[in-house]
């Protein structure tokens, strides 16, 4: 629920370009999701750190071949969120530079523990100009959503034409995601 998972996509049916890094010290696991876009399947090769990963130790070459990354932090847990600002940090540094990065607020299902607000995650969001949401892996919530934003995103980019229409990843995501509840606003 914390921490990063990483994305590639293809034009399904197209061989990927790149392999997540193998390394035995490096545990990933990796998953192909198929979303459709517009009418055009795009697969997202997608890795998860996996286990007890330490942000520090995760391989750069991780950071190299993913075309986008999701950022995840608990909002029970107060020091998942104080991580997020070490990950960008190392995005920074060892990432591709139009990495396209999303930052998810996980477990907004169970309110009764929240520590995070909305807002902070908004806060930080904006500091980095990156679009952010809150989801749910328990309930769904804005989990498809967060997928499909990406796959948009690369997609066009992929298929960018001089006179086609223009995509914006964070007005998309703020157009669609789902809030929790009122009352589980702090
Ligand atoms: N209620 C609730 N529980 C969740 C949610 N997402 C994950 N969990 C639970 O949180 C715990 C940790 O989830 P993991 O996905 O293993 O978390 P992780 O940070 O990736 O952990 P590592 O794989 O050890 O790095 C598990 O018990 C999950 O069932 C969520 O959205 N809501």
């Amino acid at each position: 629920v914390t921490g990063m998972s990483g994305a590639a996509a293809t034009r399904d049916g197209e061989a990927p370009e790149h392999s997540p890094p193998c390394s035995p010290s490096y545990d990933v696991t990796g998953k192909n999701k198929v979303v459709t876009v517009d009418g055009v399947r795009v697969k997202l090769q997608i890795w998860d750190t996996a286990g007890q990963e330490r942000f520090r130790s995760v391989t750069h070459a991780y950071y190299r071949d993913a075309q986008a990354l999701l950022l995840l932090y608990d909002i029970t847990n107060k020091s998942s969120f104080d991580n997020i600002r070490a990950w960008l940090t190392e995005i920074h540094e060892y990432a591709q530079r139009d990495v396209v990065i999303m930052l998810l607020g996980n477990k907004a299902d169970v309110s009764s523990e929240r520590v995070i607000r909305s807002e902070d995650g908004e806060t930080l969001a904006r500091e980095y100009g990156v679009p952010f949401m809150e989801t749910s892996a328990k309930t769904g919530m804005n989990v498809e959503l967060a997928f499909l934003a990406i796959a948009k995103e690369l997609k066009y980019r992929a298929l960018w034409q001089p006179d086609g229409p223009s995509f914006q990843i964070r007005d998309f995501v703020e157009s669609q995601k789902k809030r929790p509840s009122c009352c589980s606003v702090l």
